[in-house]
């Protein structure tokens, strides 16, 4: 029966039914995205009914594509092609989900079929874009079958595979197709082995292996652009456009896995070589190709790092070392003695490097470059833990006139190094680099002369708890450092990791890129970190540190003032008031002679991007000084000292707490010891010395307390020919003692570097230890503390030490009552029989 209509009205008519699916089936498509998820319980949820529409429409959509092209136009093609792919994207979440998990069977029947030439299109048609959609589409993930093609005959080949229904409906449709009853196999002409292979590469459910000896792979016919990734030690990942053809061979890796989170295919590295030789895209950098040969060959890779033998190390350091320090020196001795220790901050990175640096002790003399602040504390930590070193073997560059090689052991500052350039001609073997980070600027003088050094060396031995900071670019010199053959050309390294983007100016390296295979590759070959997090169980709860400050930040003035007092100091003075208050004096031109140096210190923390620290000081001079500074940096800071009120505390306690950004708390140490919560800091810096330890153990345990997630470090700044001498020997002395009558767990000698600190036993210094001693250390009661610590504080309030000489002439001045009870104090104490008080 006529319909009565026109061949064009039938034609527009059957356009706009197809249409309206397409849409519909878009529309059910984005409704049941949020309701089916990937495996199969929930697909089996939905009615039978509403699965048979889902195919139905899908398969429409897919007809209506097909029908739309027009092979002869290559142009159109590809626009067609373009348009399929952009059709099913709004659907592509759901069709993936549907189908097999590590299969992108939409994409590749879709574009497949599309892409596809003459004979290898009608085989698509039918087998790829219909039947194997709605087969694939219910299909577990993992009910992939498994196949290989073989030779049957002279010119024929076989597929020998199990049964399965897509690719059966695909054989029926090969035009030389035969059946051998006997075999029960199907066998087809050479002719038809590409198009056929084409077409199974396609199909979600099945994997057939291509002829042995036929290699199947050509080329994409089209440029397909991507990049190679490495995405774990073992695996790559190809980031590539859609090509049916390239699908295809992915398909044939045995190694290959599809994300369908990301959308990307990976592989082992063992198929790298066949696959980049294939792919015309973006290959795996040198220096990872370098990193991971082993893998890329197949031969067994080294994962546990075997225990190095130390036994040319002294004995002390080696069984000093915690199991994850251990660890990083084995990491270290694996790798040539070249690596970045990035552990996080107070790990021990100083015990680590010596026992590094200790192991090639035959390739010594030894450069140390550190921050002027921490040279003399690498000192002291050589001694410390190689005790077999005589005691001249350490040289603390202080000028650039000193002699770069005097010594085993030569420690100088990035700063003077710098200005050392006629010496920099001479090399050494090994070199180690505390704050490796200080070099992240390829412009800067420390950098352009510590790096032809490192090059140089043999052993380089890079420290920085805070290897970069904001992007991937300051890593580029310390990479360079420990594996200059890695990215010969910061460009290189900029393309791979900074997103390097062409501006008018010139290269913006700001960004970054594939992070995830800069992390693999330092990991492997550069650089061990490891965080506190990972390694609580085996630190402290508290881990102290002295820090000896440089003398160049005190001026001549200062050391003239401090040396005059000393001497008067060691006369000895006619009274015991007389005594009390020299060393009150002394021991505030110590809080002048260190603030700078304090301050420094304090700046150079911050710059390694410590967020949160306490830093408590007792002079009021001193915590103005470090205040005036963070102001002008402008740093955020909270004050608590003797004049702040106490409905106050609690706030700036809270503004501390729970700051996010980077804030400092200036904490008086007397006044802020006690009854305040700060453990969002895990770091405690002391500016000045107390001689009274528990005023220190207080202070220390405004971060150590409960809250406190950490183990917490604490770092005592302490200056050579100051007050500092005699008062860090006089703590750790009634810490031991307290240790030993088991009323305190803190051990400062154990956990500080301090074993050569204590001063030389000559008798002037004798006489001040003992005046320091009888003064500080003698029995008292706490009343009498009270007084002392007033007179400290009193001290304090004034900008020179005259405190109890009068305020004439001074700035501050104490109160009358507060000056009176002082005075009575001292008068006092003199006659006083007193008890023990720590
Ligand atoms: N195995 C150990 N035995 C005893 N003390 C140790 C050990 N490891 C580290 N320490 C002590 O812990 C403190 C912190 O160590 P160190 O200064 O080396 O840490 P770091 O990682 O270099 O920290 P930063 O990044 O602040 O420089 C030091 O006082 C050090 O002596």
């Amino acid at each position: 029966m006529s319909s009565g209509l026109t061949e064009e009205q039938k034609r527009r008519i059957e356009e706009n039914r197809q249409k309206a699916l397409a849409r519909r089936a878009e529309r059910l498509a984005a409704q049941r995205g949020g309701q089916v998820v990937i495996a199969g319980p929930q697909v089996k949820e939905q009615s039978p009914g509403s699965r048979g529409d889902l195919k139905e429409e899908y398969n429409h959509v897919r007809f209506i594509t097909q029908r739309q092209q027009n092979p002869n136009s290559p142009a159109e093609q590809k626009s067609y092609l373009q348009k399929d792919y952009d059709h099913y994207t709004a659907n592509q979440q759901m069709a993936e989900m549907l189908m097999n998990t590590s299969r992108p069977t939409e994409r590749e029947g879709g574009g497949g079929a599309s892409q596809a030439s003459g004979r290898m299109q009608k085989l698509t048609n039918s087998a790829g874009a219909g039947s194997n959609f709605e087969a694939a589409s219910y299909k577990k993930a993992n009910s992939v079958t498994k196949g290989e093609c073989v030779k049957y005959g002279e010119d024929r080949f076989q597929v020998k595979i199990g049964y399965n229904a897509e690719l059966i409906a695909l054989f029926k449709k090969i035009p030389s197709k035969s059946y051998d009853p006997a075999m029960k196999k199907w066998n087809f002409s050479l002719e038809d082995y590409s198009s056929f292979m084409e077409a199974a590469n396609q199909l979600s459910s099945v994997v057939v292996a291509p002829l042995e000896g036929e290699n199947t792979w050509k080329k994409p016919s089209a440029l397909v652009k991507g990049r190679c990734m490495l995405i774990s030690r073992l695996r790559f990942e190809v980031d590539i456009g859609y090509s049916s053809e390239v699908i295809g061979v992915f398909k044939q890796m045995d190694s290959r896995n599809y994300d369908m989170n990301t959308r990307k295919w990976s592989f082992l590295l063992e198929d790298y070589p066949k696959l980049s030789e294939y792919l015309q895209v973006e290959p795996l950098p040198e220096a990872v190709i370098q990193t991971f040969a082993a893998q890329i060959q197949r031969s067994t890779s080294q994962t546990d790092i075997p225990d190095a033998d130390l036994s040319v190390v002294d004995s002390k350091i080696v069984t000093s070392l915690m199991p994850f320090q251990r660890e990083g020196v084995n990491f270290a001795i694996l790798r040539n003695g070249r690596l970045l220790l990035a552990d996080d901050m107070g790990l021990g990175k100083t015990i680590q490097a010596i026992c590094i640096a200790a192991y090639y002790r035959k390739e010594w003399p030894l450069l140390v470059v550190a921050p002027s602040s921490v040279r003399f504390t690498w000192a002291e930590a050589f001694h410390r833990w190689l005790p077999s070193l005589s005691p001249g073997s350490t040289n603390v560059i202080v000028s650039g006139k000193d002699n770069l090689t005097a010594s085993l052991i030569n420690i100088v500052s990035f700063d003077l190094l710098s200005k050392m350039d006629k010496q920099l001609k001479s090399t050494f073997q090994v070199v180690i680099i505390d704050e490796s980070h200080f070099l992240k600027n390829i412009k800067t003088a420390r950098c352009q002369a510590a790096m032809p050094l490192l090059k140089a060396a043999r052993r380089v031995i890079l420290l920085s708890g805070t290897p970069a900071m904001s992007r991937p670019a300051e890593l580029y010199t310390q990479i360079a450092a420990v594996q200059p053959a890695f990215f010969p050309h910061y460009h290189s390294f900029g393309l791979r990791y900074c997103d390097a983007k062409k501006m008018p100016w010139g290269w913006d390296y700001s960004g970054s890129s594939n992070l995830t295979e800069l992390k693999i590759l330092l990991e492997e070959a550069i650089m061990i970190r490891r965080l506190k997090s990972d390694v609580l169980s085996q630190l402290p709860a508290k881990q102290r540190k002295m820090v000896v400050v440089a003398p160049e930040g005190i001026s001549a003035k200062s050391k003239a003032v401090l040396a005059a007092e000393a001497k008067r100091m060691a006369k000895g003075y006619g009274s015991k008031q007389q005594e009390k208050e020299a060393l009150l004096l002394f021991y505030n031109r110590t809080a002048e002679a260190k603030i700078h140096s304090v301050v420094e210190y304090i700046l150079e923390l911050l710059e390694r991007g410590n967020d949160k620290f306490l830093v408590f000081g007792h002079h009021k001079i001193v915590l103005d000084a470090i205040v005036a500074e963070l102001k002008k940096k402008h740093v955020e800071h909270i004050r608590i000292d003797g004049s702040t009120p106490s409905a106050e505390r609690q706030s700036l306690c809270h503004k501390f707490q729970f700051s996010e950004k980077q804030v400092v708390a200036v904490l008086s140490l007397t006044a802020a010891n006690m009854g305040l919560t700060l453990s969002a800091a895990d770091l405690v810096v002391f500016a000045e010395l107390f001689w009274n330890p528990g005023v220190l153990i207080q202070a220390e345990d405004r971060a150590h307390r409960i809250g406190q997630t950490s183990s917490v470090n604490v770092h005592y700044l302490v200056a050579r020919g100051t007050a500092d001498d005699y008062l860090w020997p006089m703590i750790q002395e009634k810490i031991k003692v307290l240790g030993e009558a088991g009323l305190s767990e803190t051990n400062f000698s154990k956990t500080a570097e301090s074993t050569n600190y204590c001063p030389k036993p000559d008798p002037k210094q004798k006489t001040i230890y003992d005046l320091f001693q009888r003064t500080f250390s003698e029995n008292r009661d706490d009343a009498d503390e009270v007084l002392l610590l007033e007179a400290a504080d009193a001290c304090s309030e004034f900008d020179s030490g005259s405190a109890l000489q009068g305020t004439e002439g001074n700035t501050c001045s104490v109160s009358p009552p507060k000056k009176r009870r002082i005075e009575e104090f001292f008068k006092s104490s003199i006659s006083k029989n007193f008890n023990l008080y720590l």
